[in-house]
């Protein structure tokens, strides 16, 4: 039923604003229902003693009272609509963080979000209904009873006649339920589909134009576009007609009423007050009705809303802040870790034991699947692990706050992703109290601070959404000073010198260096040999297992033995070999595999 939908704790935190005014509102709405009654004593008392007495003063009086009772009936209309505004907003900042924690956790632990970003505008249904007028409406309803039993009392066959009108439109209310329901899901769901299509478009603008696939695009946004028309038409044609024929029905038993009391006092049973009060009270009891099912289309969806944002939060548990640890100083242990894309069966990693001391580098290796990437998610706590643990002085990353964290580790993921906003700000991670002498550092240790002051603005340079206006390789060393700021003592790099020149290689290499020095770890993962020449010890991994672990030491003796051949170490031409470790980096040794054995 509408009225009934299931909530889980955080929901019903939300709504606690709607429960406190509960009372008030119906307070007010009761206050509000018998000054609705005046309009029909007013008739009744003009018709019935006015007229007969012919006496002005009473008629001035009572127009006085009336006009008293309206103007009084019209300050609680508004003082209980502005109230439940104010519930609508409470209810959206009640919700509102836990929708953002949502919508950035969902994916890395339990998969893509299903229906994409609805969840933002499921928030606001519910918003929108709570602040609309459908649930004064429903605190209305009761009142029919009480409208009803006047009817009765000014004579049991009008009040027969409306409850009939009653009975008629609460069926046309259920059977609407019924028939807009599934409808309000289909709407739901194409219109995802249509926000998911056109964000995908402007996130891949540039390869739809690129690869000629704007008109295949287009073709699938037409699809969409119109299954969601035609679910949002039916929905809405439905709410219409019967919104219309409730309407056309209240006013046929308007009629009806005057008619019947018009014949009651013929037969000589009733007075002619009873035929204009009659006929305005039989109005205003189906009037609740009618206000409710105007308003269906928005309760449906609210409720729904509410069903989907519940599963949402039960799916993404909220998660309590740990108390916080101080920054870690000493090492880095990896034991048994399997881990896999969330939310999918695979495995992508598995048996990965090693440990990194203060002051190590390790330069991860293999070929394209082999499961680098999956370590590097995991290593930083964006994936969490299937089995095994990630520990830094021997905790486990979940138990350093968020803002401890930003502070523990450095990142740069495959794909950059520099955020709007300043250079400044993308390097400091958009902390809004960071200084610049931190900024400046962090750019200096990536050595990029020459590139920032050669753009136009130098670290006020807006860039765009996706990093636009930036070259890749210019990106690829903002996103190496971000991880560098506040010096992380877990510096993770996925891939940092794919799209680097010289110069940026150059400063990658300078950065690791100056990274150990201060005593961080390094975690670096690339197809060219050259970052090994910054790295204390060598991974090789081969589908998703530890091939090899080896300091560089061993690895440059490895190397130098005539057996040695290496595929995924071999430079590719025009590479800075300068750099390279000694020996030739195209030449390995069989196997000579040796994880480090972590104990417990
Ligand atoms: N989001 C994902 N969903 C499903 N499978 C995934 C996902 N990400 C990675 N995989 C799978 O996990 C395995 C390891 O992928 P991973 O990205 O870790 O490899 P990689 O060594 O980093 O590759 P590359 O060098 O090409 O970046 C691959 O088989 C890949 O298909």
């Amino acid at each position: 039923m509408i009225l009934a939908p299931r909530l889980n704790t955080e929901l019903k935190q939300a709504l606690v604003p709607l429960r406190r005014v509960l009372l008030p509102v119906l307070a007010i709405s009761s206050v509000y229902n018998v000054l609705l009654l005046s309009g029909s004593f007013f008739m009744l008392l003009v018709y019935d003693d006015v007229l007969p007495s012919r006496s002005v003063p009473s008629l001035v009086s009572l127009l006085l009272m009336v006009a008293l009772a309206y103007a009084f009936q019209a300050l609680l209309d508004v003082v209980r609509g502005r109230v439940m505004v104010q519930v609508g907003s409470l209810f959206m900042r009640g919700i509102s963080d836990r929708v953002l924690d949502v919508l950035s956790r969902h994916e890395l632990t339990r998969g893509a979000m299903p229906n994409g970003t609805q969840i933002v505008r499921d928030a606001d249904t519910v918003r929108a209904c709570l602040s609309g007028p459908g649930p004064l409406a429903c605190v209305d309803l009761p009142w029919i009873a009480v409208y009803l039993l006047i009817l009765a009392i000014f004579h049991w066959n009008i009040g027969l006649l409306a409850l009939f009108g009653v009975a008629v439109l609460v069926t046309l209310m259920l059977v609407n339920n019924r028939m807009t329901e599934p409808l309000a899901l289909a709407t739901m769901r194409s219109g995802a589909r249509r926000v998911g299509l056109a964000e995908s478009t402007l996130r891949n603008a540039e390869t739809l134009k690129a690869l000629g696939m704007e008109s295949a695009r287009q073709s699938e946004w037409h699809s969409v576009e119109a299954e969601f028309l035609r679910a949002n038409d039916r929905f809405s044609a439905i709410s219409s007609t019967l919104s219309g024929s409730t309407k056309a029905f209240r006013m046929l038993l308007q009629s009806a009423t005057l008619a019947l009391g018009a014949f009651l006092v013929i037969d000589g049973r009733a007075t002619g007050g009873i035929i204009i009060a009659g006929s305005i009270l039989s109005a205003r009891a189906l009037a609740p009705v009618e206000q409710v099912i105007a308003n269906w289309k928005g309760m449906v969806s609210a409720r729904q809303a509410l069903d989907r944002l519940r599963n949402l939060f039960e799916a993404v548990p909220f998660r309590v802040a740990p108390m916080g640890l101080e920054g870690p100083r000493r090492d880095l242990v990896v034991q048994g870790l399997a881990a896999g894309p969330p939310g999918t069966q695979k495995v992508a990693v598995l048996d990965l034991s090693f440990r990194l001391s203060a002051g190590d580098a390790l330069a991860v290796v293999g070929r394209s699947g082999s499961g680098k990437t999956t370590l590097a998610r995991v290593l930083c706590g964006v994936w969490k692990p299937l089995r095994g643990a990630i520990r830094l002085d021997g905790a486990t990353l979940d138990q350093w706050s968020p803002d401890e964290i930003a502070r523990i580790l450095g990142y740069v993921p495959q794909s950059i992703e520099l955020f709007e906003g300043t250079i400044g700000q993308n390097i400091a991670r958009f902390q809004p109290d960071a200084d610049r002498e931190a900024i400046l550092a962090a750019a200096n240790a990536a050595d990029c601070h020459d590139l920032i002051v050669r753009l136009e603005g130098g670290y006020d340079h807006v860039i765009g959404a996706h990093g636009s206006g930036l070259s890749a390789g210019q990106q690829q060393r903002i996103a190496l000073a971000r991880a560098l700021f506040a010096d992380p003592f877990l510096l993770v790099l996925d891939e940092p010198n794919s799209n680097l020149d010289h110069d940026g290689e150059r400063a990658l290499g300078l950065a690791i260096r100056q990274a150990r020095q201060r005593g961080a770890i390094v975690v670096v993962i690339a197809h060219r040999p050259s970052v090994i020449a910054h790295a204390s010890h060598i991974m090789a991994m081969n589908n998703g297992r530890i091939e090899r672990f080896e300091t560089r030491q061993e690895f440059e003796a490895r190397i130098a033995s005539p057996a040695g051949s290496d595929s995924s170490l071999r430079s590719r031409p025009g590479e800075n070999r300068s750099e390279a470790p000694p020996g030739d980096p195209s030449k390995s040794v069989e196997s000579a595999a040796r994880p480090v054995e972590v104990s417990e």
